[in-house]
Order: C-alpha cells, then sequence, then structure tokens
C-alpha cells in the first residue's frame, strides 16, 4: 500500500497473509480474506500452478513471532473458471483456498462479512484497503499491515478515457486514484467498507493497479466485486 499507514493490530481480523514456499523459506506473496471457517478468499492471479501455499492468519508483524499467529496448510485452490492472466480486463480474478483444518476463533481471526449479490458500493463509500504490498513501486514490503482509506470511484467516472477506460467490467469496483493505492504484495486482500449497520463489509478482492506506477494518478486500484461472484462462491464452497 502506497501512502497508508500501520493498521492497529488485529483490527481486520479476517485479513490473512498467503504465502509460498521457496526452497525451506516461506514468503508473503498475496493477502487474502477468511470467508469460511476453513475457507479463504484470494485472486486468481495470486495462484501459479505447481506451487506450494499455506496461509497465516492473525498475523500483524510478520518478522515478530506475536503468538496470535495461526497457520494452516491449503488443502484445495479452486481458480474462478473464467479467470485467465492473459486477459486481465476480463475479470473473474478470484480463488478459493480450503484450508486442511478450521482456525480458532477469537480476537484475532475472524470471518468476515460478505455483501448481498448484486449490491454496489457508491462512489465516494469510504472503504480501506489493507495488505503487506509494497510501500511504494519497487519498494519494499512493511512488516506491519498497513491500512488506507480509499474511497469508491464510481464506474462511471472509473471508466472515463483517462481513467482506466472500457478495462472496468460491471464486475469490478474502482477505489483511490490518487497519490493512495494498493501495490504488489496486496492482491488478493480484501477492500473493508462499512456497511449501514455500522459492520464491516469485504466488498472487493485487490486485483490491479496501473502497470506504470502503482499510485498513478486517474489510475484507482481495481477490485473484484464480491457481490457478482455470491453463486460461485455459494456453489464451490458447498460442494468440496
Ligand atoms: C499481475 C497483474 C495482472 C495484477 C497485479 N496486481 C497487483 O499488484 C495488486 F494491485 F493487486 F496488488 C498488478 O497490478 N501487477 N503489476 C505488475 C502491474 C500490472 O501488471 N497491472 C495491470 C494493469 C492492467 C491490466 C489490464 C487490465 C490492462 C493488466 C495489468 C504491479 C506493478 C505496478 C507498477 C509497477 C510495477 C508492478
Amino acid at each position: 500500500i502506497v501512502n497508508g499507514e500501520d493498521a492497529r493490530a488485529h483490527s481486520w481480523p479476517w485479513q490473512i497473509s498467503m504465502q509460498v514456499k521457496h526452497g525451506s523459506r516461506w514468503h508473503h506473496t498475496c493477502g487474502g480474506t477468511l470467508i469460511g471457517s476453513r475457507w479463504v478468499l484470494t485472486a486468481g492471479h495470486c495462484v501459479w500452478p505447481g506451487d506450494v501455499y499455506r496461509v497465516v492468519m492473525g498475523e500483524h508483524d510478520q518478522s515478530v513471532q506475536e503468538g496470535t499467529e495461526q497457520i494452516r496448510d491449503v488443502l484445495r485452490i479452486l481458480v474462478h473458471p473464467d479467470w485467465d492472466i492473459n486477459m486481465v480486463a476480463a475479470g473473474n480474478d478470484l480463488a478459493l483456498l480450503k484450508l486442511d483444518k478450521a482456525p480458532i476463533m477469537n480476537e484475532n481471526v475472524g470471518l468476515a462479512c460478505l455483501p448481498e449479490a448484486g449490491e454496489i458500493p457508491a462512489h465516494g463509500d469510504a472503504c480501506f484497503i489493507s495488505g503487506w504490498g509494497n510501500l511504494y513501486t519497487h519498494g519494499p514490503m512493511p512488516d506491519k499491515l498497513q491500512q488506507a482509506l480509499l474511497p469508491v470511484v464510481g464506474n462511471s467516472v472509473c471508466r472515463q478515457s483517462d481513467w482506466w477506460g472500457m478495462v472496468v467490467k460491471d464486475t469490478m469496483i474502482c477505489a483511490g486514484g490518487g497519490e493512495v493505492s494498493g501495490c504488489n504484495g496486496d492482491s488478493g486482500g480484501p477492500l473493508n467498507c462499512k456497511g449501514a449497520d455500522g459492520k464491516w463489509y469485504v466488498q472487493g478482492v485487490t486485483s490491479f493497479v496501473s502497470s506504470r506506477v502503482c499510485n498513478e494518478v486517474k489510475k484507482p486500484t481495481v477490485f473484484t466485486r464480491i457481490s457478482a461472484f455470491t453463486d460461485w462462491l455459494s456453489n464451490t464452497m458447498l460442494y468440496y
């Protein structure tokens, strides 16, 4: 996240770190959201065939063993059938990870609330992006979970030619577009939006930023809109 701040520890208890094994070491590769007792939602572009992943929950500072971490292996990976890395603009940038065992739910690890099918966040809605992605383009990753206020940009604005144009589909949400943005490593993480009932809902899954600079003005961070995939999510979690 570019131009964010340290999140208060464990204030986004559904935020997970998806880690990939390189040799004998594990590296943070993507964010994700705990949406079921054994299910994590992340981005399709976070999954590469042949890689081995694990999920760390209850994490805050990745350089310190805080005693709140719960680590689980990934039993099964289900990438959205219409996701294609060569067709990012088509959307469907989602994947579900089934954990080998449910974590213990406590003040540091909990389930996200998901929106009703078809719910579209309004232009100007105050949402927060969270993640351990780069602090700036080609920059370092932080130790502590970062967060940043990223107001929703309605698709009619986001589709303007000097913004993202027709790359933005109805199944996507734009947010930000100024000096604040997601960046590499925030992929797959949540867009956290406060509902009218005062509860936080995860409306989006971090998908892409400008390939020039992460925080390019008029190129908001783009998220997969979860409320467009409620059937796929529930059918997949019910079946597998
Ligand atoms: C793998 C891609 C498809 C998604 C990847 N997503 C992220 O990094 C995320 F924002 F989710 F944290 C991304 O934006 N990767 N970049 C590599 C940028 C990128 O590829 N973005 C992009 C944007 C649009 C499109 C399509 C819709 C035209 C494809 C890729 C990050 C970057 C940005 C600036 C400098 C260096 C690296």
